[in-house]
């Protein structure tokens, strides 16, 4: 190739000294194992099957750290390096940038508003760009406000551009004071005056109510008497930039707010994203997009250049299906007392798939290649020479893929055979009604949209699914690091939201693991490689975690119950091994979070909350997906709740210690719940027994590692011990606690 300088390099990271700690607590694990099979050769009753049920969890936690191991063993990085693009200007592709947003009371207007400015603020040429904004709640409301967010961006893009502006979501920008620059009176006058047109915005999008303007509104008639259940699809061209020549300007912006019937299953975020790319496809058609959530703004004006680095910087498109920005929140607590922030999962996961097929696809902060969506195979020479498709397909084949809409398909045809420099359409008002079209609920009845194309259906987890199923078709995938972040988003707060959106996670990973795209299979039958499959597993496997790391905290208990033990005695030769792999395994997660730069108080709230979330999220989750298969119940997407006082910009909330476990009457608290009294009642049985000297004839009643078990249990859910006697939204309800103390009765029982 004839330019020498490179626009991204994949640096491998080195780890010899972790290499060896994972190795330790592999041998010890294994030892573990041989203790405990050669122990259970004598024995007998209930005891001996104490030590089996120990075994079976112990040998799930061995093949879990297995699966661990070969996903972190040879992490990389890649940099990018977007100056170097400027020789290469007129090589850039365009870009579609989707954009969707739900409920506009969990997702206020406002906080969609500042995503899109921040998108059409972006650093690249205007013309290149266009913005399509997905609306499943079906909002006038949302419609006004992205109006006249459009309005305002005429005043904020030329803004950004000319002072360099660093973030370009107003919110951030105005929440606090440009200091260097206030000398500058010039300046200083034209930033009040923004502010104050921004701050006009905010309160016309939060001050107006939704009957008043809908009917006067000649824009918004649309959506008058609309149902969100059941409305045809509404698309609004709210700003058109096809017709400009020049670089200047702003990217056009699209609303859509796709056709629902309660005939039609609607597929949550994955059917908004097709009809999104089949509406962007009729209209600019770009061969790559960009997809974020509705409260992820963009961080750094330069991201869509140093996704071309990606994009483009590999000497065969193979390498880059998809480049995936990590998932940072803007608005994370101080040492992420909900274990939610995955900054270490990130960190040594993520970087450990980048080593491999490639980084999992996060759903939101991501570049596709259209293509890819469009479910072509990677071509195996380099993008120099582009293969012109052996035979591209036929027009009837194409239909039957893509469904009958003419637009579509030769649309589709010229991003298959490799276009990456599309004509634009001009007027893109001229085709709305051809949008429309495709944006109908029985647009893909008898197509391949939601299998073989587009965003893949079945799961609340889409983002992984649809990811596995790009990587089955053997293109690699790209992380993408820059600095400031590329992106940054919300994260829910409080017992009951996280734990919700956990239980929505494990819950669509299950149905991926029940289904047939499932890794295994994919790995079997098409070209997702073995160890990507597993590194895939790692995450899959969340749900089915529960049931094994559950039974492994009711053995301690048990055991003090019902006076047996599952641990070696301190006496016996096998005692120093569990012994040595708690404490190495929880000093190798310590200096996980070290190595990332985190608290210890980070660190121990992540593996707390690792305990409380198997024990209630995945749990419930697993136990969903069960009720599913057996045809007892349905799966849905609950949206995550984003706080609008996260944008004051203080981040004040209503509550007085946004840190505490907050509770709610949730069946998913019951089981955790459940395990903490059960921990403490053993202990105080166990303990009881001890000084009463019941537990004096020596055949196996619990020895100290059962105490410390059941101890280390109540540590870990102390959050839940606190709810037990808490007040308000910190208290556990009465009705949890109830079905919870049931449960431990039962089991008191049992042990008897
Ligand atoms: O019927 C629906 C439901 C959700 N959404 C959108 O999906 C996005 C994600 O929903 P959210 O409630 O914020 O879920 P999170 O758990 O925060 O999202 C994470 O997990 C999801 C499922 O794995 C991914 O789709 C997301 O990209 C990822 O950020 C939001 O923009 C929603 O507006 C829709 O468009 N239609
Ligand atoms: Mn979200």
């Amino acid at each position: 190739m004839a330019s020498a300088k490179k626009l991204q390099e994949r640096v491998p990271i080195h780890r010899t000294a972790w290499k060896l700690a994972d190795l330790v607590v592999l041998s010890l694990l294994l030892a573990l194992l041989a203790h405990r099979a050669t122990s259970l050769l004598g024995g007998a009753g209930a005891a001996r099957r104490c030590w089996l049920l120990a075994l079976v969890c112990e040998a799930w936690f061995t093949l879990l750290w297995l699966l661990n191991m070969n996903c972190k063993w040879n992490p990389v990085r890649f940099e990018t390096y977007p100056d170097r693009l400027s020789e290469r200007a007129d090589e850039l592709p365009a870009v579609d940038v989707f954009v969707t947003t739900a409920d506009p009371e969990l997702e206020p207007p406002v906080v969609t508003v500042n995503t899109v400015l921040s998108l059409l603020a972006l650093d690249y040429p205007a013309s290149k760009l266009a913005c399509y904004v997905s609306d499943d709640g079906c909002s006038p409301l949302t419609c006004y406000a992205l109006r006249e967010a459009a309005a305002f961006a005429k005043l904020w893009v030329p803004f950004c551009r000319r002072h360099g502006v660093g973030v370009r979501a107003p919110f951030v920008y105005f929440s606090s004071d440009p200091e260097p620059l206030m000398a500058d009176q010039e300046f200083f006058r034209e930033w009040k005056f923004i502010k104050s047109e921004y701050e006009k915005l905010v309160g016309r999008i939060e001050n107006s109510e939704e009957s008043s303007f809908v009917q006067s509104d000649q824009e918004l008639v649309d959506f008058f008497g609309a149902d969100r259940r059941n409305h045809p699809a509404i698309i609004k061209v709210l700003w058109d930039n096809s017709k400009g020549k020049t670089e200047e300007g702003f990217p056009s912006l699209i609303y859509v707010s796709r056709e629902k019937s309660p005939k039609f299953h609607h597929h949550f975020k994955a059917g908004a994203m097709n009809v999104l790319t089949r509406v962007s496809a009729v209209l600019t058609n770009a061969p790559i997009m960009l997809n974020v959530d509705c409260d992820m703004f963009a961080n750094n004006p330069q991201v869509i250049l140093h996704a071309m680095c990606l994009l483009l910087g590999f000497d065969d498109e193979v390498h880059s299906g998809f480049v995936q920005a990590p998932q940072i929140f803007y608005d994370a607590l101080q040492d992420d007392p909900f274990g939610n922030q995955t900054e270490v999962m990130y960190k040594k996961l993520g970087y450990g798939f980048a080593g491999l097929q490639g980084i999992y696809y996060n759903g939101t902060g991501c570049f596709h290649r259209r293509k890819v969506i469009y479910g072509v195979p990677p071509d195996c020479t380099t993008h120099v020479k582009p293969r012109r498709t052996k035979g591209s397909p036929s027009w009837e084949e194409l239909q039957a893929k893509f469904g009958s809409k003419k637009e579509l398909i030769e649309s589709a045809r010229s991003i298959i055979s490799g276009d990456m420099l599309t004509v634009p359409i001009v007027d893109l008002s001229s085709r709305i009604e051809v949008a429309n079209e495709v944006s109908v609920c029985s647009y893909e009845v008898g197509t391949c949209w939601g299998q073989e194309i587009g965003w893949v259906y079945g799961s609340t987890t889409e983002d992984i699914l649809t990811g596995q199923r790009i990587h089955a078709a053997g293109w690699k995938s790209a992380l993408m690091n820059t600095n400031p972040p590329a992106f940054l988003g919300s994260t829910p707060t409080g017992g009951p939201a996280s734990l919700t959106q956990y239980k929505r996670w494990a819950t669509g990973l299950f149905e991926i693991l029940m289904s047939r795209n499932n890794p295994i299979l994919l790995s079997i039958l098409k070209r997702l490689h073995f160890r990507q499959c597993l590194a895939y597993l790692v995450i899959d496997v969340w749900p089915l975690r529960a049931p094994f790391e559950v039974c492994y905290s009711l053995l301690g208990p048990y055991c003090l119950l019902a006076n047996h033990s599952f641990l070696p005695k301190s006496s016996e030769p096998g005692s120093s091994i569990p012994l040595a792999i708690f404490l190495i395994y929880n000093l190798y997660n310590f200096m996980e979070y070290m190595d990332c730069r985190l608290s210890a108080r980070a660190w121990w709230n992540n593996q707390r909350m690792q305990r409380i979330i198997s024990s209630s999220a995945w749990l419930l989750a697993f136990l969903t997906v069960l009720l599913k298969n057996l045809g007892l119940s349905e799966t849905v997407f609950e949206v995550t709740r984003k706080d609008k006082s996260s944008l004051n910009g203080d981040g004040s909330t209503d509550e007085a210690d946004p840190g505490r476990f907050t509770f709610d009457s949730s069946p998913v608290f019951i089981p955790a719940t459940a395990i903490a009294i059960l921990n403490i009642v053993a202990i105080a049985v166990g303990a009881w027994r001890m000084v009463a000297g019941a537990a004096e004839d020596k055949t196996g009643g619990p020895g100290v590692g059962e105490f410390v078990c059941c101890s280390w249990l109540v540590l870990c859910l102390w959050p839940f011990v606190k709810g037990l006697v808490g007040k308000g939204s910190y208290g556990i309800p009465w009705s949890v606690k109830l079905k919870a103390g049931l449960l431990v009765a039962a089991f008191v029982h049992f042990c008897r």
